[in-house]
Parts: structure tokens; C-alpha cells; sequence
């Protein structure tokens, strides 16, 4: 029996689901990350492997990962890292975006403060922060990657690889499949003294090489197990709920609010943080929202949050109109920048209060669907939950009732699942 092995690196942790060829989970691991760092990030793919039983890992035939999007690095050759990465929140390429602005055409997605792109102006910018690098890629090279391609890369042992949907944001262009001219003719007037190589850009999902012979000693896995181009988190997420029809969609509930929304349609608007990814021959249409459970737990512990949501009536409108944020700025669907947190007036009582959260996020959500079909994305017809929110049937039933479509979680809402679902699709063509 072959078995697909799926890993996540997330926001708060790394996970590894392995699945048969049904789909049915034979094996899973877990790995919890307080921080973002290559080397524990290395130290986290090894231990998932070891955690997954010899039986299994003796019986895996591909493997995909998933990082979190726009999370970036310099490296070298060898993949040692030459400048510390670039985390998928981090903003300091607000410096860059007037530059952003002039090179990218208007309402592109690398045109955002934590684009990929934003992240390799950024760099070009400090070359004296990675002064070390110049010495030793005069005759190595210099790569650029997100955090998928270098933990592929640790399996598969080829240098400078990706795919379109970590490529997205860093301007790679997804429905034509190339680096556009305006990026190309930018880079050698941003890097005067060496331009990193941008990563070879493949379909995710599609099989790079089998694991290399040091790998496949080390983890007991077969000669010929191929390890496939990856995708980020929240795509995984999305390939986790079996959600596969236009019109559906899923938003996850995490730490943020991210919707994402299968369309026949591509639409693209920067103003209001609206992107889309390509999946297949369809579109996954959506945007980010700084909102979500992050907001929620700095008022509430988990425990607290399932308590009082008990308490709330969901079919009856909170008149509380918030814009909760952790501090200003927002993404989508109002990509401004300064916006400020608004969560006033508090209420005497808690349970109001969570109601008035919950109410506003529902009501950020359903506008984020309402304006992804105003800009020509397929009508919503249902929507499926992952992420911490999902496990709140309160929230649910107030989002039903201002989505207007059925709201539901699906049965996997785990990115790694979605990952391994990946890595069984390069079997079946
Ligand atoms: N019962 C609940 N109702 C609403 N939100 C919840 C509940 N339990 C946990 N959460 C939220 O879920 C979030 C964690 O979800 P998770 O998917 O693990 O996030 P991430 O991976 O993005 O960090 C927390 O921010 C927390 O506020
Ligand atoms: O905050 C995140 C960490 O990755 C989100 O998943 C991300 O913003 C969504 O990005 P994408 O649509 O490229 O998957």
C-alpha cells in the first residue's frame, strides 16, 4: 500500500498527517513552534519524520509541505541561510512600496507591506545586514525562497525551487506561467552588487525528486518516494475541506481572518487586499483580514470563549459595530493601513461584549464574500470553517445568518491533511 505524507508549518506549529490511498489517516505528528527559525524549523521537519511510525514512513511514496505564505529567505547554494527570513507578518516592507508601487502593474498582489516581493526589495536594500553572503555567493549563488521550497529542498536536495502559490505574492505570474518582463527588468537596477536567484516555479503539487539517499537512510523511507512541489497554509487548509465546486468557499478562523472563495473567475484589486490564486483551471479568489481569534484572545481564554458563547442568543443582531484589531491597520476588505481598532463601547457584560465581537467579525466576513462577487468572483453558494473559530457553533449559526449560505466544518480542516492530499493528486495525474 502506498501512503502520501502531508506537513504543515504553520503560524503556531508544524504537523505531518500521512494518508492512504482512500484519503483515510494511517499516521500524524506534532511539533509546536514558539519560534520562526530555520534551524527549528529543521529541527521540527526532522521530528515529525521520526515521530511517524517505520511501518508507515516505510510505505510513503510522496510528500508535500506547506509554509506559511510569504514567509522568505536568502540563502546559499548549499541552502544555508545567508540573512535571517523574513516572517509571512512581518510589515517592514512598508519602506519599499512606493518602489512596490512604480515597478508592479496596479492592484497586483506583490504590491502589499508583507509581499514576497516587499521582503526581496527589503533585502536589497540592507545588503549589510548579510555582509557574508556577498564573499560566498560570488561562487555559489544567491537564492531566494519562501519556507516551503527550503524545507522541500531539505528533502529533495534541489536548489531553488517553487511553486505558483507561494510564487504569487512574490510577482510570479500564475495564468501565463512566468516571471512577468517588469519584474525581470527590475531586479538588476534593485541589486547592484549580485541579483538572488527567484526560485524555478512549478504547479503545486508536481514531483520534484525523490528523497535524497541521506535522507532516505536516515527516515527509512523508500528509495523512490517522491517529494513534490508544496503550497501555503492556508491553500492546504482549503484543499482539506474536499471544497472543490465554484461558489464554495472556506474561511479560516485562526489567529486572522482568511477567506478564500473557488471561482470561475480571477479577481485582482490591491485597494481592498483581494488576490487570487490559481487552482487548476479555477480561481481561489480572497483576501486576509487582520481580524479574527487573535483579537478574541486578548479578552478571552479559550475556555471563556466557549463559555460564553453559550450565553448568546445567535439569532438575535448585536448592535454593537466594532472593527476589532489587534492594533491599526487592516488588509480586507479595506486595505488601509492605518484603520483603527475600534472596540468601544464595552459593555458591563462579557457575554455582550463577545456577542458584539463575534457580530462584527461575521459582518467583516460577509462583506469580504460580498465584494469578491461584486468584483466578478462565482456566487457563494456554501461555506466551509477550519482554524480554533470553527469549533464555536454560536459564531457558525450567527455567520449563517449573515452569509445567507449554508455554513459548515468539514470533516478535515487540517493544512497537513490538504498537504497530503496534494501529494496523493501527483499519483493520479
Ligand atoms: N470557542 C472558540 N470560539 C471562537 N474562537 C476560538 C474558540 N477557541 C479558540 N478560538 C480562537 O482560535 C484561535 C486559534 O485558532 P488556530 O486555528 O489554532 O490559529 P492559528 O493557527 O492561526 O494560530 C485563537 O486565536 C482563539 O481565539
Ligand atoms: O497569514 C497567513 C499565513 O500564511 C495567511 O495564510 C495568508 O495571509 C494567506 O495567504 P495565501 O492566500 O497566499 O495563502
Amino acid at each position: 500500500m502506498t501512503l502520501y505524507l502531508g506537513i504543515d508549518f504553520g503560524t503556531s506549529g508544524a504537523r505531518a498527517v500521512a494518508i492512504d490511498d482512500h484519503a483515510g489517516i494511517q499516521a500524524q505528528a506534532e511539533f509546536p513552534l514558539d519560534r520562526q527559525t530555520p534551524e527549528l524549523w529543521q529541527e521540527g521537519l526532522w521530528a515529525l519524520l521520526d515521530q511517524i511510525p517505520i511501518t508507515v514512513r516505510q510505505s510513503i511514496g510522496a510528500i508535500a509541505i506547506d509554509g506559511t505564505s510569504s514567509t522568505v529567505l536568502l540563502c546559499d547554494r548549499s541552502g544555508t541561510p545567508v540573512a535571517e527570513p523574513i516572517l509571512y507578518n512581518d510589515a517592514r516592507g512598508v519602506t519599499v512600496m512606493e518602489t512596490l508601487q512604480e515597478i508592479a502593474p496596479p492592484n497586483h498582489p506583490a504590491i502589499a507591506a508583507t509581499s514576497s516581493l516587499a521582503k526581496l526589495l527589503w533585502y536589497a536594500r540592507h545588503p549589510k545586514l548579510y555582509p557574508d553572503a556577498l564573499h560566498r555567493v560570488a561562487t555559489t549563488g544567491l537564492f531566494f525562497l519562501h519556507q516551503a521550497d527550503w524545507l522541500g529542498f531539505q528533502l529533495h536536495g534541489q536548489m531553488g525551487i517553487s511553486d505558483y502559490h507561494n510564487a504569487l505574492k512574490l510577482g510570479y505570474d500564475p495564468e501565463y506561467l512566468f516571471y512577468p518582463e517588469w519584474l525581470r527588468l527590475a531586479l538588476p537596477q534593485l541589486f547592484t552588487k549580485f541579483i538572488p536567484y527567484l526560485p524555478h516555479v512549478v504547479k503545486p503539487g508536481t514531483p520534484i525528486a525523490p528523497v535524497t539517499a541521506e535522507m532516505g537512510d536516515r527516515f527509512g523511507l523508500p528509495a523512490d518516494c517522491v517529494i513534490c512541489a508544496g503550497t501555503t497554509d492556508s491553500i492546504a487548509a482549503f484543499l482539506a475541506s474536499g471544497a472543490r465546486e465554484p461558489g464554495e468557499a472556506v474561511t479560516s478562523l485562526g489567529s486572522t481572518l482568511v477567506l478564500k472563495l473557488l471561482s470561475r473567475d480571477r479577481v485582482d484589486d490591491a485597494r481592498y487586499g483581494i488576490y487570487s490564486h490559481r487552482l487548476g483551471n479555477l480561481w481561489l479568489t480572497g483576501g486576509a483580514s487582520n481580524t479574527g481569534g487573535a483579537v478574541l484572545r486578548q479578552f478571552f481564554s479559550d475556555r471563556q470563549l466557549a463559555e460564553f458563547s453559550e450565553s448568546i442568543d445567535p439569532n438575535t443582531e448585536s448592535p454593537l459595530k466594532y472593527y476589532p484589531l489587534l492594533k491599526p491597520g487592516e488588509r480586507f476588505p479595506l486595505n488601509n493601513p492605518e484603520l483603527p481598532p475600534r472596540l468601544e463601547p464595552r459593555p458591563n457584560s462579557d457575554v455582550e461584549f463577545l456577542h458584539g465581537l463575534l457580530e462584527s467579525m461575521a459582518r467583516i466576513e460577509a462583506r469580504g464574500y460580498e465584494l469578491l462577487q461584486e468584483f466578478g468572483a462565482t456566487g457563494l453558494k456554501r461555506v466551509y470553517t477550519a482554524g480554533g473559530g470553527a469549533k464555536n457553533p454560536t459564531w457558525t449559526a450567527i455567520r449563517q445568518r449573515r452569509l445567507n449560505v449554508p455554513v459548515m466544518t468539514p470533516p478535515h480542516t487540517e493544512a497537513a491533511y490538504g498537504a497530503a492530499l496534494l501529494a496523493r493528486m501527483q499519483d493520479r495525474g
